[in-house]
């Protein structure tokens, strides 16, 4: 039955012939079919996505931006050195890697780094280099540009538990605390490299010695040889600082945010959700490397077979979904498949097989109506718009312009736009008691997307538990108002890409309490039973699945 490669989950693919993975595609590689099986929060969503605007849409403005904010707190960028000074000591991959961290952490950018353009994204990278540390590299090859990925996004994602080690090198606290942003970016780096990449040691020590160097000083240079030296002689006689899971449950908590490179709010929830074992699973899973999925376009007249024989072509592995006709899976080569431009022509879309399920949920028919309320970028819209075959129709509102822009961008592309009209709109004003009625509402939620932490590098780090609390009353609110859009005998599916019980059981528990004409109409006709829960909710989670979490309700109104 299954034509693909295996799938393999290791931790590093740097030694394959793999291509590098942008974590963010939906903003690094818009309008190309690419859509977001992620939906994140607009609580703090819209403001890094404005500064991330801001900074691709502006380099020379945020390039300055940073060094000034750097400077203030180092001293030791001079804008003066800002020649065109051509390095070709320091390898071009780790000066983009040590930027592109000071840019994520410090000037609120995304983790992307690869479009489609490929090599042109490492050329602006260079430009970023250039205005921060005062010189260029030579140009980025694949190889270079598949580093920096698995660099960035490696060192994000255990920032928590590199900085324990780093910290306990240090002669003491206080060297730690103050330490430089670049000089602690370019120790992070190299101990990733020596941890958890398990690249030859002391090349790496020699590497980012002179990266320390040029782009700082000698002595910060020295300080770099001195700890990343340490760290190698410990690894090499296993007796690497680790923290012991022990004590009560905050203290086991705290060590294991520490081992699995967590924040302590996050593990200590899912420790009383989950338990212990389904934790470090969950963790584990959210540290390796993303599994991505393909959909074939049908909408536009391209199967599965003919994406598969493109992927063949391509050298590209990748094995068939089990859950989902028009989906693969694939590990590796997802750059090869953008710049091949499959998702430029609109023969394809990246999109998680979980969102793909929550369509399956929907299941939109044709000549049905439907109204998609939280609708952008357009992941769910388009995947139901080709299930209508050209017959019905699906409303798709969004408060945010933009995002909604790239739904009716890529509605074109996939040849679907015949069905799909876009509201820009804010779903609790439009939705008013008098206004039309729907077959089916799809509310896919603001949420923590704490599902989807495998692919948001970031994610992790920018989430608070506050953010949970005023996500919940938005959430009621939007159900609130979708439900006023269903129809008599209609259903509302209400869906989320998180994992956790507060945004997904417990709104759905809140709603019904209010709205006694719904009840819960079981997915187990609509997906596999092993992602159907007790209430008869969607649900699928990483440690069980293997997908990204998420989460859907069916809720019917009565006729
Ligand atoms: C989870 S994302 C949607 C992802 C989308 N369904 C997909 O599959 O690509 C949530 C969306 O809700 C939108 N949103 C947030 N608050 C809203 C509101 N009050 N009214 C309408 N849309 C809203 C956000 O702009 C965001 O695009």
């Amino acid at each position: 039955m299954e034509v693909g490669v295996p799938l393999s989950r290791s931790i590093s693919t740097i030694h394959n012939t793999t291509v590098a993975i942008s974590m963010h595609f939906p903003l690094s590689i818009r309008g190309l079919g690419v859509v977001c099986s992620t939906c994140t929060a607009m609580v703090n969503q819209n403001k890094v996505s404005a500064q991330s605007n801001k900074t691709s849409n502006a380099g020379s403005k945020e390039g300055s931006l940073k060094i000034s904010t750097s400077r203030s707190r180092t001293g030791s960028f001079n804008p003066a050195r800002k020649s065109q000074k051509l390095n070709l000591e320091v390898s071009p991959h780790r000066a983009v890697s040590a930027v592109r961290l000071m840019r994520i952490e410090l000037g609120g950018a995304f983790a992307d780094l690869l479009n489609e353009q490929g090599k042109g994204s490492g050329d602006n990278e260079m430009g970023y280099v250039e205005r921060t540390l005062g010189f260029r590299t030579r140009d980025l090859d694949d190889r270079d540009l598949r580093l920096v990925t698995e660099i960035v996004g490696g060192t994000i994602r255990w920032r928590r538990y590199l900085d324990h080690m780093i910290l306990s090198l240090c002669h003491d606290e206080n060297t730690f605390r103050r330490m430089e942003p670049l000089l602690l970016q370019i120790l992070r780096i190299g101990f990733y490299e020596i941890d958890k990449l398990e690249m030859p040691p002391y090349a790496v020590v020699d590497e980012n010695v002179k990266l320390a160097k040029v782009a700082l000083r000698p002595g910060a240079g020295n300080m770099v040889n001195a700890v990343l030296r340490k760290l190698v002689l410990l690894k090499e006689s296993n007796s690497l600082p680790s923290p012991k899971v022990e004590g009560d449950l905050r203290q086991q908590a705290r060590a294991l945010a520490t081992i699995h490179s967590h924040p302590v709010w996050m593990v200590r929830r899912w420790m009383n959700y989950f338990g212990l074992e389904e934790t470090i699973k969950l963790m584990t899973w959210n540290n390796s490397d993303p599994i991505f999925s393909l959909r074939a376009n049908t909408g536009k007249g391209f199967t599965r077979a003919e994406l598969v024989m493109e992927l063949e072509r391509l050298k590209v592995p990748y094995e068939l979904s089990q859950h989902l006709g028009d989906f693969v899976r694939m590990s590796i080569g997802l750059q090869v498949v953008i710049q091949a431009g499959l998702l430029k022509k609109g023969f394809c879309s990246v999109q998680d097989e979980s969102a793909g399920l929550v369509v399956s949920v929907v299941d939109p028919k044709p000549g049905e109506n439907i109204i998609d309320c939280c609708a952008a970028p357009g992941g769910k819209t388009l995947f139901m718009a080709s299930r209508l075959k050209g017959q019905g129709s699906i409303r798709a509102i969004d408060v945010n312009k933009g995002r909604l822009r790239i739904l009716e961008e890529t509605a074109k592309l996939h040849g679907v736009n015949d069905v799909v009209t876009t509201i820009n709109a804010d779903l609790r004003a439009f939705a008013e008691p008098d206004c039309l009625k729907f077959d089916k509402v799809l509310l896919d939620a603001p949420c923590s997307g704490l599902g989807v932490l495998s692919k948001r590098a970031d994610l992790r780090w920018n989430r608070r538990l506050e953010d949970l609390e005023q996500l919940k009353n938005l959430q009621d609110e939007l159900l609130n108002a979708a439900s006023i859009l269903v129809k008599p005998g209609g259903v509302l599916i209400y869906s989320t890409c998180s994992i956790d019980p507060m945004e997904n059981e417990d709104r759905v528990a809140a709603f019904l309490l209010k709205h006694q004409d719904f009840c819960v109409d079981p997915a187990d006709r609509f997906v596999p039973s092993n992602f159907v829960t007790q209430d008869g909710f969607y649900s699928s989670n990483p440690v069980k699945h293997s997908l990204d979490g998420a989460f859907a309700a069916r809720l019917l109104r009565r006729g």
